[in-house]
């Protein structure tokens, strides 16, 4: 996936994406860093097609996704959602089941074969029946990813998918999406923690003021000097045994 010159403006706002040229390497993960306001969400609904592209185009097998229909681009790009009240009375199954709905006529039902994979490999059997309200978070967060994976999709997006989960369940989601890249997935996530990113990324886009300031793998980007400006605060690059150089905020 690419983005070939991208804007977008809020109405009647300055704020919004400037020129934006990159890509998102195919079976990779990508992670898109940035202060608050930096624009990250922003891009995420465009490559989504959940914002209109205003200028420039968006790329996916060189093909522009403004020229996909809906039912095509949803074959291919699946994001997952944020916690929405609307779902809140469906049971596990039904919200898994709805990511098979690209795949089907609207009144059709969706088959249990075409589910039940998805709730076993998320770890949702058991709570297949369960109404979503009664779930946790870090369930809810679960349910989510599975309704997307059940799209089946190329690219797989996901905004600060680690909101709701422990750190055990932070290290196995980023375990997961390692292994969805691996199997040729192209995932592209937005996170807040610095050091999550650049460890759980192949490639790393950092945006500010709606700009991308600069993309590439983790060891191009760590960069203390860089990251300073961009996050407004003094950083360092420490070398932690077993783990590796760690990004620290210093304090002022
Ligand atoms: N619906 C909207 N209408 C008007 N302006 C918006 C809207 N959504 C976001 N913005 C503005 O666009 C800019 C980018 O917002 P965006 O949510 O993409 O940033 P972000 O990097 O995801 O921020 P955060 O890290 O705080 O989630 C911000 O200045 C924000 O105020």
């Amino acid at each position: 996936m690419e983005c070939q010159h991208v804007s977008y403006q809020y109405s009647h706002q300055t704020h919004g994406l400037h020129d934006l040229t990159g890509t998102f390497p195919t079976g990779q993960v990508t992670t898109i860093i940035g202060p608050n306001g930096a624009g990250k969400s922003t891009l995420l609904n465009l490559l989504a097609q959940r914002l209109p592209v205003q200028a420039g185009q968006i790329l996916l097998d060189q093909q522009p996704i403004a020229q996909l229909k809906p039912k095509a681009l949803a074959q291919q790009v699946a994001m997952v959602t944020q916690r929405h009240q609307l779902y809140d009375e469906l049971t596990v199954r039904e919200v898994v089941a709805t990511g098979r709905l690209p795949y089907h006529g609207l009144l059709q039902a969706v088959p249990d074969a075409e589910v039940t994979p998805y709730l076993a490999a998320n770890g949702l059997t058991e709570l297949a029946t369960t109404l979503m309200q009664d779930l946790s978070g870090g369930q809810q967060q679960r349910v989510w990813l599975a309704a997307a994976l059940a799209q089946a999709p190329s690219v797989l997006l996901l905004d600060e998918p680690t909101t709701y989960l422990d750190v055990h369940f932070q290290q196995v989601l980023m375990t997961q999406l390692r292994q969805l890249a691996a199997q040729g997935m192209t995932v592209i996530q937005v996170l807040h923690d610095i050091n999550q990113a650049f460890r759980a990324s192949d490639w790393l886009w950092l945006l500010q003021d709606g700009k991308l300031v600069a993309s590439g793998t983790p060891a191009q980007l760590r960069d203390a000097q860089l990251l300073a400006q961009v996050f407004a605060t003094p950083i360092e690059i420490v070398d932690v045994p077993q783990l590796g150089p760690y990004i620290v905020q210093i304090p002022q």
